[in-house]
């Protein structure tokens, strides 16, 4: 096979930021950067962690695939994945579970997904609120997040996903990345 990429996704503070950076960071992948039209973070740069749209900029683009999440647009073009192809064959993307399908129905046995979650029993959504605080997220934002049809829809595998997505736990990072790194291995063999 020529090209793959990885999709990582699954809910809201579930640790797909932070896995794809140690990911892309220690296997030299290339990641897509996204556009969105939500705020920008503290510390999150435009053009590194997304391109950062308003409403008027992100209707200009050509997406591959686009979606609401939580109030705001999100969208990811086939330029920002064949640029990435460029730099190595393996690229790495974040999406909302949506996305993940949508790239799975697109580009098919090209497509590897890791969906990530937490399992500290019925208190779970309330860790992954506590990571988002933790994180530094503004109060009001969060508060509307985990209202959102989005947030409850995240938490759990898609029926498109179940057989084709690598589901890891993150209740600890250091296990998460173990588990990560053999996925990992498995992909790149096969790519070479
Ligand atoms: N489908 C799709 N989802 C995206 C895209 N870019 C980011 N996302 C997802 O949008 C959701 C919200 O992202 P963000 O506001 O950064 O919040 P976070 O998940 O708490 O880090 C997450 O599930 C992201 O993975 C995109 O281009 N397409
Ligand atoms: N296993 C873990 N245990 C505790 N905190 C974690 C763990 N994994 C990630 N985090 C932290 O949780 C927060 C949310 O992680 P992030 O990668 O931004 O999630 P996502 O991109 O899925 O919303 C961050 O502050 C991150 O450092």
């Amino acid at each position: 096979m020529n090209n793959m990429v990885l999709v990582i996704t699954g809910a809201a503070g579930s640790g797909k930021t932070t896995l794809c950076k140690y990911l892309c960071e220690h296997y030299h992948l290339p990641k897509v950067v996204t556009h969105t039209t939500r705020a920008p973070r503290t510390g999150e740069q435009n053009g590194v962690d997304y391109y950062f749209e308003n409403d008027a900029s992100f209707a200009r683009k050509h997406f591959l695939e686009s979606v609401h999440y939580a109030g705001a647009q999100y969208g990811s073009s086939m330029e920002g994945l064949q640029a990435a192809w460029q730099k190595a064959p393996l690229a790495c993307i974040v999406l909302d579970t949506k996305g993940a399908v949508e790239y799975l129905k697109q580009l098919g046995n090209q497509v590897a997904v890791l969906f990530l979650t937490i399992d500290v029993g019925p208190n779970s959504s309330e860790a992954l609120r506590k990571r988002m605080e933790a994180r530094g997220d503004d109060p009001v934002k969060i508060k509307m997040r985990v209202k959102s049809a989005e947030y409850a829809r995240d938490q759990q595998l898609p029926s498109a996903l179940v057989g084709h997505a690598v589901v890891i736990k993150n209740n600890e990072l250091k296990q998460a990345k173990q588990q990560a790194d053999q996925f990992i291995e498995q992909l790149l063999a096969k790519l070479q």
